[in-house]
């Protein structure tokens, strides 16, 4: 009896160990990859700032840091993954909404049809995509480090009520602005008759897109006013399972 309570405690120790270890390891990752986004977000905004000031104009910016956006967005599907192995606590589907339609604009839309690069809307986007990720990621390193500075936690709970439905704005303008290139180039489509029997109309696709806009972003824009409540006032919100 005594040994198997001393087995017992013995095998709970180890688990106990593994999931310090684990969370351990956990911890060190977010960090490390919370701090290289926030500078790989904040050499975005110095970059489109220098363009800027040299140039003048937004026509040309999009395509000098078109590059770095693509890398940094791209790295974001890393995210889902946190979310699927449970080492953040947020659902799969709400990041993977958020993470998807932005790697949709920047390698299906913008890195797509060079026609559109230098539309206002693009710089809209990008500036508020940038202004947003050096907030959020620089609010999960200090809260990992135990160091959150009450600024940052403000800004990345208020921000978005701006900054959101301005980011949508960018995004469904250029898709708006995509749309007669796509229809006279017929770029990614199927047309019949072919080899597989397939018929894909990109143009149509994209209306698609722009129209699952209406029910998708609001819940994204309710999750973060949850948030909000949650870490700003406090408010004990049951959450449903997914
Ligand atoms: C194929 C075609 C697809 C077409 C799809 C069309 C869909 C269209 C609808 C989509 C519209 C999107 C538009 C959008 O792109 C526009 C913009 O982004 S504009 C700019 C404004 N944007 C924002 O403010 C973005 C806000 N979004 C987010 O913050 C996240 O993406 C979101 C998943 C929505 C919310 O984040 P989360 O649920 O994680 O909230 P919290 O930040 O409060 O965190 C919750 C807990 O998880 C911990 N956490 C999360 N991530 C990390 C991390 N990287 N490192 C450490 N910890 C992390 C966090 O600390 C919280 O933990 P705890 O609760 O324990 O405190």
């Amino acid at each position: 009896m005594a040994s198997m309570e001393e087995d017992g405690s013995v095998e709970e120790k180890d688990n106990n160990n593994k999931k310090r270890t684990k969370s351990a390891i956990a911890v060190a990752w977010l960090t490390f990859y919370n701090i290289a986004m926030t500078a790989g977000w904040l050499v975005l905004a110095m970059a489109m700032m220098r363009f800027y000031l040299q140039k003048a104009t937004h026509k040309g910016l999009y395509k000098s840091i078109a590059r770095t956006l693509k890398f940094f967005q791209t790295v974001a599907l890393v995210e889902v993954g946190h979310c699927a192995i449970g080492i953040v606590r947020t659902s799969v589907i709400v990041t993977g909404v958020q993470v998807c339609s932005r790697i949709f604009m920047v390698w299906f839309i913008t890195n797509s049809i060079k026609q559109i690069q230098n539309e206002e809307s693009v710089i809209l986007f990008l500036v508020v995509w940038t202004l947003t990720e050096i907030t959020r990621y620089s609010f999960y390193t200090f809260n990992l480090l135990n160091h959150l500075p009450y600024f940052i936690k403000w800004a990345r709970y208020n921000m978005f009520i701006i900054m959101y439905p301005l980011g949508v704005a960018g995004e469904l303008l250029t898709i708006y602005a995509a749309l007669p290139f796509v229809r006279k180039t017929g770029m990614l489509s199927m047309r019949l008759p072919n080899k597989y029997n397939i018929s894909f109309d990109y143009y149509y696709f994209l209306i698609i897109v722009m129209l699952s806009y209406i029910p998708l972003f609001p819940q994204l824009f309710f999750h973060m006013l949850r948030q909000r409540r949650k870490v700003l006032l406090g408010e004990i919100i049951v959450e449903k399972d997914e």
